[in-house]
């Protein structure tokens, strides 16, 4: 079980958010909602314990993630705006690269999402769409309790959002918990929905 307890987190010196609350249980998808500047980034950035809350805690299994935040990382991904590629690695490269940090098997990543004919092209060459599908197929490599997603269908195609809903559907039934901002629906059944509303965004 995640759990955020009443935080409050500041940018710069301006208050995002304060006194949210949320959690996530096995099994659990959430999706964050609002207005650009509304604070979904920041709500992810914090519960993967990259901005700290000045307020209020950020609980796993009951446990202050701030207590061990080695421990709290490795049990995540996070799956940022920024792709996070190596530019000058191919598309096997890349995952790889990972799976040497995470383990799995970079060929199943590639075929999760449709990457195989893409394999021995450099990053950089990438459009935008299959940037997206290549910091996707990382989720594929090793389990992890918990995805932080933010805005992970931005630039797919129709078969690529089929997918992510696989992933997420795959994950889910596995005891995953999925937190995820965005515009747009997802492919993701029976979520609940948390609208942040920022202060004056
Ligand atoms: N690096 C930063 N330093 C200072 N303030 C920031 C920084 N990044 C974001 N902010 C501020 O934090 C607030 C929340 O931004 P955030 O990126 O979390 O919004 P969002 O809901 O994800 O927006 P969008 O829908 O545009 O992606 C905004 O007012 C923004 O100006």
């Amino acid at each position: 079980m995640l759990e955020a307890r009443d935080i409050a987190v500041l940018r710069g010196e301006r208050m995002v958010f304060a006194g949210l609350g949320l959690r996530v249980a096995p099994g659990e998808a959430v999706v964050l909602i609002g207005t650009n500047g509304a604070g979904k980034s920041t709500l992810l950035r914090t519960l993967a314990g990259l901005l700290t809350p000045a307020a209020g805690d950020i609980l796993w299994q009951g446990e202050n993630v701030a207590d061990d935040p080695a421990a709290h990382a490795a049990r995540l991904r996070y799956l940022a705006h920024a792709d996070a590629l190596k530019a000058g690695l191919t598309v096997a490269e890349n995952l790889a690269f990972w799976a040497r940090i995470w383990g799995g098997a970079p060929r199943e990543a590639l075929e999760a999402l449709g990457l195989e004919p893409l394999a021995e092209l450099p990053a950089r060459m990438l459009s935008a769409g299959q940037r997206r599908r290549l910091a996707l197929a990382r989720l594929v490599l090793a389990p992890c309790p918990l995805w932080l997603l933010d805005e992970p269908s931005v630039g797919l195609d129709a078969a690529s959002v089929d997918r992510l809903g696989g992933l997420l559907r795959r994950h889910r039934a596995q005891g995953g918990m999925v937190v995820a901002a965005t515009h747009v629906p997802l492919p993701l059944d029976a979520v609940r929905e948390l609208r942040l509303e920022g202060y004056g965004a």
